[in-house]
Formats: structure tokens, C-alpha cells, sequence
């Protein structure tokens, strides 16, 4: 089997440099990842809901020798898409190509890729909620009979013609399942939601990665640093790594949990792993806003950050961890971010007065 990324299929730059920020910050870094993704479903830690349902049916397609259904995988930033993607393919035995949604601009550029696959092969379209609504239309299709439509010529000449295509797998991951249209959601038999890790899930995960970059490591430093990484195994990596900086100059080169605290404290990376743009979140919707309900659009404008970034990135941890809550009125901060920022909730507040 081999993998081979299209020329044209380069990653978006990604404009946050934040150290915890979950997306791949730089080339540098995605070379890095690559060298510490899992290859293989066994070594894929956590997620253990999706890693159960995947492995039923490939193993139920390769003993069939067919393609396996259509997969989507969505959820926050760095949790493990890419890397399942290319675990299904290394499963099932079969090539992957891969490409992503904004950078399938015209049908032809996904017609040259789908009639490009052999048998089973696994198609994989990163960002697949940016996918052009022709370019949809070709796809749409293609993963029910296996056929497309192109158009062959121009003006009063151009006609129409079927083709027919080998059996293939698309692969789709978004971190947004909300902005996919429906037609296109309804053609995945499988579909895989990635969860946040717990800190046990990504200490396994820093421990392994240590191993590989041949840094030793205690496990309670291991544990240290899950705990801090936004339950993002992107982040637990990067910040090993920083972490190991810091241990060779500072120390012999160990990572101790005394020095891990020590290098989290000089990254200001919090003891719930929150970064600069978490606070700032958070201090915007307690102290300009009372707390909330406030608009996302107002919370964008604050702190000067995207809504798309606020959205996908910043948010879903928030309200996992139980910061945050967003509701049809807006964004409400929860008693558990008062306290955070060492303050009285207001119902503490209210209740207080009748002591
Ligand atoms: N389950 C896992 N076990 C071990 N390592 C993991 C796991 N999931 C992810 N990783 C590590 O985290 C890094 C980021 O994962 P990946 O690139 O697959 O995330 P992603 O969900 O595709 O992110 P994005 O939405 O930004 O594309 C990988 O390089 C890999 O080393
Ligand atoms: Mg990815």
C-alpha cells in the first residue's frame, strides 16, 4: 500500500500561532506529527467508541474483499482524523489519496481524482464541509453507484458522458458535521464523532510519544502534562516537546514531573491546560458581559478572534469541561468559570444575602 498526498492538496495555513492552539502550527510540526501518528488501529490510543465500530466493519470488508462503506469522522482540531483516516486505509490494505475541501475547486479536479482509484482504495477529503456545491453534485453519484457524470466539450457541442468508477472508500473528516448539507450526510453508512481524551488517554498517548523521541519521562510527568493538553493529543505532543527543551537545558534531560510543572508554569499553560485565549475568553464573558447570555458575534468582537476560531477551536472544551454553556441566547459563563477566576457565582452571591 502506499499513501501519496496530492501536490495541490496543502493544508490551509493556520493563523493562530497559540502554543495550545489545536491546529498544526507549522510544517516543521506536521512533519513532526507524521513521524508520531499511530500507524495501526492497535496503537491508536482512546476514541474507543469509533475504534470498535471501525474495526468491525473493516474487518467485515476485507474478509468480504469489498470496499467498506463511506466513513465520516468529525470533532474538534487535533483529536485524530487525519491519523484515523490513514489507519483505515493501512487496516483495509489499500492505497489512500488525499486531498481537502477548498482545494477541490472545479468538478474536474474530483473527477481526475475518483477515476484515479483502484479497487477499495480510500479517498480522503479533509475540510469536507468546504467542499463547492458542483463539486458536491460529482460526488454525490460516486459514492452510491460507484459512477460520475463529466462534461466533454463546450458550448452546443459539450455532452455529457457516464463513467464508471472502481469501488472506493471516501474518508470525511470536518470539524463542523453541522455545515454539511444533508444529501451529503446521509451518504455515510459510518459515522464517527471523536471525543475529547481523558488525562489517562493522553498521558498513554505522551508516553508513547516520548518513547519515540527517545526522552525519558516519569509517569507522573506524564500525567502532569495530559492533564494540561485541552484533552488534544496534538497539543500533549507539542507540549513534550517544548517540555523536553526545557529539560535539557534546564536539567539533565529527564523529564520529571518537577520539571514539567516547572517548563507548563514558564509556557502559561494553566492547571486545567487553559491557554491565553481560554482566559481571555472566559475574563471577556465574565467581566464585560456579567457572565453572559452574550452573542457569539459580541464574544468576537471582545477579544478579537474569529467567530469560526471561537467556534471550532476554542469553545468545544469549554463547554465540555464545563466552563461554558451555549445557549439559544448566547454564551453563559457556569458557576465552575467564576470559580475559576477565583469568584462568587451569582447564585452564591444571591443565596449569600440570606445567610
Ligand atoms: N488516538 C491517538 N493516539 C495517539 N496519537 C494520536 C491519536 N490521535 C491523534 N494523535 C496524535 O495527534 C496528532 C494530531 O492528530 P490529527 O492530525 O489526526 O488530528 P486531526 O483531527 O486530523 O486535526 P485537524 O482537525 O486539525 O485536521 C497526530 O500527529 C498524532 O500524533
Ligand atoms: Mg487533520
Amino acid at each position: 500500500m502506499s499513501i501519496q498526498t496530492d501536490s495541490w492538496a496543502q493544508e490551509a495555513p493556520v493563523p493562530s500561532s497559540r502554543l495550545i492552539s489545536a491546529d498544526a502550527n507549522s510544517s516543521r510540526e506536521e512533519a513532526m506529527e507524521r513521524a508520531l501518528r499511530p500507524k495501526a488501529l492497535q496503537e491508536y490510543v482512546g476514541q474507543a467508541k469509533a475504534r470498535e465500530q471501525l474495526e468491525i466493519f473493516i474487518g467485515a470488508a476485507r474478509k468480504r474483499q469489498e470496499a467498506l462503506d463511506h466513513v465520516l469522522l468529525f470533532g474538534p482540531p487535533g483529536l485524530g482524523k487525519t491519523t484515523l483516516s490513514h489507519i483505515v486505509a493501512t487496516e483495509l490494505g489499500v492505497n489512500l489519496r488525499q486531498t481537502s475541501g477548498p482545494v477541490l475547486e472545479k468538478p474536474r479536479d474530483l473527477a481526475a481524482l475518483l477515476t484515479n482509484l483502484e479497487r477499495n482504495d480510500v479517498l480522503f477529503i479533509d475540510e469536507i464541509h468546504r467542499l463547492s456545491p458542483v463539486v458536491e453534485e460529482i460526488l454525490y453519484p460516486a459514492l452510491e453507484d460507484y459512477q460520475i457524470d463529466i462534461m466533454i466539450g463546450e458550448g452546443p457541442a459539450a455532452r455529457s458522458i457516464k463513467l464508471d468508477l472502481q469501488p472506493f472508500t471516501l474518508v470525511g473528516a470536518t470539524t463542523r458535521a453541522g455545515m454539511l448539507t444533508n444529501p451529503l450526510r446521509d451518504r455515510f453508512g459510518i459515522v464517527a464523532r471523536l471525543e475529547f481524551y481523558s488525562p489517562e488517554e493522553l498521558a498513554l498517548i505522551v508516553s508513547r510519544s516520548a518513547g519515540l523521541l527517545a526522552v525519558p519521562i516519569d509517569p507522573d510527568a506524564s500525567l502532569e502534562v495530559a492533564k494540561r493538553s485541552r484533552g488534544t493529543p496534538r497539543i500533549a505532543n507539542r507540549l513534550l516537546r517544548r517540555i523536553r527543551d526545557y529539560a535539557d537545558v534546564k536539567g539533565t534531560g529527564r523529564i520529571t514531573l518537577d520539571m514539567a510543572q516547572k517548563a507548563l508554569t514558564l509556557l502559561d499553560v494553566d492547571p486545567v491546560g487553559f491557554d491565553v485565549m481560554d482566559r481571555k475568553l472566559l475574563e471577556a464573558v465574565l467581566h464585560r458581559f456579567d457572565g453572559g447570555p452574550v452573542g457569539l458575534d459580541n464574544v468576537a468582537a471582545s477579544i478579537g478572534e474569529e467567530r469560526d476560531t471561537i467556534e471550532d477551536v476554542i469553545e468545544p472544551y469549554l463547554i465540555q469541561q464545563g466552563f461554558l454553556q451555549r445557549t439559544p441566547r448566547g454564551r453563559i459563563a457556569t458557576a465552575a468559570a467564576y470559580r475559576h477566576f477565583g469568584l462568587m457565582p451569582p447564585q452564591a452571591k444571591a443565596t449569600d444575602l440570606f445567610d
